[in-house]
């Protein structure tokens, strides 16, 4: 058995669904502790700037309650900054944000925003807050990751996952290549996006892969199965892949 692959849970669409009636159920903390409770090794929140689903309480919340780490995503700007400086959760991760993107569509562009990126990179970690930045699977933001001395990144798996079966091999040799760059600079590498049973496999078996962090999929599969067994599952898929 290989080092253990850890599993963040983005319980994002919890909250989706809390507030299409603006009520307080289901509450996104309960979600969180039923798939800790269920072997999820962290809990991953994406604090939006429209606040579209997780809210700045659903983040004190979480951070009051969890016992596993919890992982703040947000876009690059002062106030997410001082969000997570306020809350100091385990781990931030920079990702891209734009108001009308129905979800993420790409990874940030840690090349072309070196200056801006630079010292919010440095203030997280300052205050011991592990930095991940969300990237596509390119060399080029790789070494752009290094320069900033980001110590995660997590590859955009979002293309692989979108393409057919056939199509999917050439992505995902751009991931194992990202994956290995980034290892082969001291980087720890995490995935992310889109994932689901049927694909998170060979997204699980590379092995500079330290975590996989899987929502939409998870939430959806827990208005069939409950969360606690969709956790479960993926995290049979994902152990069944590393061998
Ligand atoms: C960065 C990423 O791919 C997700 O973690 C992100 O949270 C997606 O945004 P929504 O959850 O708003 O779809
Ligand atoms: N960073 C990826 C994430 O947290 C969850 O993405 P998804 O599984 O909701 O697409």
């Amino acid at each position: 058995m290989t080092d253990h692959l850890r599993l963040g849970v983005n319980i994002d669409h919890v909250a989706t669904v809390r507030n299409a009636r603006g009520s307080g159920y289901p509450d996104p903390v309960r979600a969180a502790l039923v798939a800790a409770e269920a072997g999820a090794d962290g809990i991953t929140a994406h604090l939006r700037e429209d606040r579209r689903h997780i809210t700045d309480a659903d983040i004190a919340h979480l951070s009051e309650a969890l016992t596993i780490p919890l992982n703040l995503e947000m876009a690059a700007t002062e106030e997410m900054l001082g969000i997570a400086l306020r809350h100091r959760p385990h781990a931030a991760c920079i990702v891209p944000e734009r108001r009308e993107e129905r979800t993420t569509e790409g990874g940030l562009d840690a090349a072309g925003q070196h200056d801006h990126l630079g010292p919010m990179v440095a203030a997280l970690s300052a205050a011991n807050i592990r930095v991940s930045l969300f990237v596509e699977p390119d060399p080029r933001q790789i070494e752009a990751a290094v320069r900033l001395c980001a110590p995660v990144v997590e590859l955009h798996t979002g293309r692989y996952c979108e393409l057919d079966e056939e199509a999917r091999a050439g992505e995902l040799r751009r991931i194992a290549d990202a994956a290995a760059l980034a290892a082969k600079n001291g980087i720890e590498v995490h995935a992310g996006h889109g994932l689901t049973f049927d694909n998170v496999g060979p997204i699980a078996a590379i092995p500079q892969v330290r975590e996989l962090n899987i929502g939409h999929f998870l939430i959806g599969e827990a208005m069939f199965v409950g969360l606690g067994e969709a956790v479960r599952r993926m995290r049979a898929e994902m152990d069944a892949a590393r061998g």
